[in-house]
């Protein structure tokens, strides 16, 4: 069995954060480990309070995985403040995972901010470099770039603006975007659009950490990065198309989508 490590916030309502990444990476058959950064007193309408997780305790979670199991993929989420940031980057700069998708949260849905603005630089310039994939939504590449992203010629500009900054590979995602949700890939040679249709939900909490670690299951399961995030964008589409109506905000998606149409299907 691969195993996987999240290094992210703590969701008490289940839909985003490490209890996203946990069951994204058991849907796919992934062992999965955490090193937690922050926890949120979270539900599906809001995020009521933030504490961050002392550095160095944060650093130890670190060195109690890496120096006792193997680690196939790593997902990074909340990171919250610059001194996490650097905590992260010097750890895995320590231990050198060979896969690390780095998910560069900054706002829930609910439009709370979960990365301070003083953490964006060593963002860009400490953990960035060190990671096989960013997969930034329309708001935080147009943070990370400065750009403002409207139209596809946007998405392109973006996407050689993060691989100019340091990326190794991005996956630009359209679900804040008009229209359908487009995402835009580009590995620093070919740029590949990863198509979606919109699905007409207001259940769309924790599909940005869903799908990283999706990606991240999948390259730790031996695909290569295009056939991951093809995969995962298929996995994501599938579990926002069978999501939950539970709270009175944004609803958590369906990580076990395909076990129960299994189980739907062998008791009929
Ligand atoms: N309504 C929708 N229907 C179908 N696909 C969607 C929808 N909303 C988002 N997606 C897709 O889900 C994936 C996650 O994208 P999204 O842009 O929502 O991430 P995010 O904003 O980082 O999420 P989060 O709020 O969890 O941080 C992308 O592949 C995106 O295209
Ligand atoms: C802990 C956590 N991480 C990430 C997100 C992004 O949706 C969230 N809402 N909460």
């Amino acid at each position: 069995m691969k195993k996987a490590l999240t290094i992210a916030g703590s969701d008490s309502g289940g839909g985003a954060g490490i209890q996203a990444d946990i069951k994204t990476f058991s849907a796919h058959g992934i062992f999965g480990m955490s090193v937690i950064t922050a926890v949120t007193a979270q539900n599906t309408k809001e995020v009521r309070s933030v504490q961050a997780i002392d550095t160095d305790i944060i650093t130890d979670q670190m060195a109690a995985v890496f120096e006792d199991i193997h680690v196939d993929a790593v997902k990074i989420g909340m990171l919250g403040s610059k001194e996490i940031v650097e905590t992260v980057a010097e750890a895995l700069n320590t231990y050198l995972p060979a896969i690390v998708i780095l998910d560069p949260v900054m706002i829930s849905k609910s439009g709370h901010h979960l990365l301070d603005g003083k953490a964006v630089t060593a963002l860009k310039t400490k953990l960035l470099p060190l990671a096989t994939l960013i997969t930034p939504n329309v708001p935080e590449a147009e943070v990370l770039t400065g750009l403002s992203i409207r139209t596809e010629q946007d998405f392109y500009k973006a996407c050689l603006s993060l691989i100019e900054l340091g990326s190794n590979a991005v996956l630009l995602k359209g679900g804040h975007a008009e229209g359908n949700p487009n995402d835009l890939f580009y590995d620093g040679k070919n740029f590949h659009w990863i198509k979606g249709e919109r699905i007409h939900t207001k259940n769309t909490h924790g599909t940005g950490c869903t799908l990283s670690s999706a990606i991240a299951s999948n390259l730790a399961n031996g695909q290569s990065l295009q056939e991951s995030i093809e995969q995962a964008k298929l996995y994501i589409s599938e579990a926002i198309r069978n999501s939950f109506s539970i709270g009175g905000g944004h609803g958590p998606v369906h990580h076990f989508h395909s076990f129960s149409k299994k189980e739907r299907s062998e008791s009929i």
